[in-house]
């Protein structure tokens, strides 16, 4: 089968985007790893299926598979990509999209200079649903690594994430730290992870260990579940620039029950073909 592909990032976040609508596509874990490849195949960190939505109320749906072939829920820095493809394909000439993903519905305007704002609706804090193994919900909770205890805020942005704050992100311990926290037994369906510096009340750095990728040069989703916890903590104001090693996101939440919105650049790097 020879399918058309674009390459795109957000911040270095690099996708493998698939026009499902005008072609037939029949992905599988190892074909997706394939494209993932960075020696055998395209090479992404995460590969986004386009289609169409299944709901009347969305525009498309759009698939979201990380580089170890699984299927997840929800990918901030994708969305805006997304949000670029489907025009740059002429798939719509919308400017405000309705997305259906695994994680419910997601609003995105593109905005001027290859930007786009995505509407990720109100983060989850219960346990149960981020899903994190806990007897009651709390801002923060301690967790156990081989006989170390952190301290961390669990939240779900649709996907899961785990957040550590830290003193100084260079030296933050996210190769160590970061596998062993993605298959906590606490997290039965693996856990993002981010490391948050706090610089003042509008802004931060962060990195993220991504579920079934490794660290990334950004991660969306992860912008906002930092947010999100730095927020229930008392530490930043509702609006705060996160840098993140590929450059820097605006994220903005006025707290619970609110949605957090997002905003950031989108590259297309080049499109082309590939065998699968
Ligand atoms: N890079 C993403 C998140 C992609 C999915 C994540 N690795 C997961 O497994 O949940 C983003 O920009 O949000």
């Amino acid at each position: 089968m020879r399918v058309k592909f674009s390459k795109m990032h957000g911040l270095g976040n690099d996708f493998v985007m698939l026009d499902g609508i005008s072609q037939k596509i029949k992905l599988t874990p190892e074909k997706i790893r394939r494209l993932a490849d960075r020696c055998l195949g395209v090479g992404c960190d995460q590969v986004l299926l386009v289609e169409s939505p299944r709901t009347p109320e969305a525009d498309f749906r759009y698939r979201i598979f990380n580089a170890d072939g699984s299927e997840v829920e929800n990918c901030g820095n994708g969305a805006r990509c997304f949000a670029r493809f489907v025009r740059e394909r002429r798939l719509t000439g919308k400017k405000r999209l309705r997305v259906e993903t695994a994680a419910g519905i997601l609003l995105l305007k593109v905005l001027d200079s290859d930007r786009v704002s995505v509407d990720l609706g109100a983060p989850v804090l219960e346990p149960e649903q981020i899903p994190f193994s806990a007897d009651r919900r709390a801002d923060s909770y301690p967790l156990e690594i081989n006989h170390e205890t952190f301290t961390i805020g669990a939240v779900s942005m649709g996907n899961p994430h785990a957040v550590l704050l830290v003193e100084d992100v260079t030296e933050a311990p996210v190769d160590r730290l970061g596998p062993l926290l993605e298959c906590h037994p606490r997290f039965p369906q693996k856990v993002n992870v981010g490391f948050l510096q706090i610089d003042s009340r509008d802004e931060a750095q962060l990195r993220v260990f991504e579920r079934g990728v490794g660290e990334t040069r950004a991660c969306g989703t992860g912008a906002c579940a930092a947010m999100v916890y730095a927020h229930l903590r008392g530490l930043v104001n509702d609006e705060v620039r996160i840098q993140l090693p590929g450059g820097a996101l605006t994220i903005h939440w006025s707290g619970p029950g609110q949605p957090v919105t997002m905003s950031g650049p989108t590259t297309t790097v080049f499109h082309g073909q590939i065998i699968l």
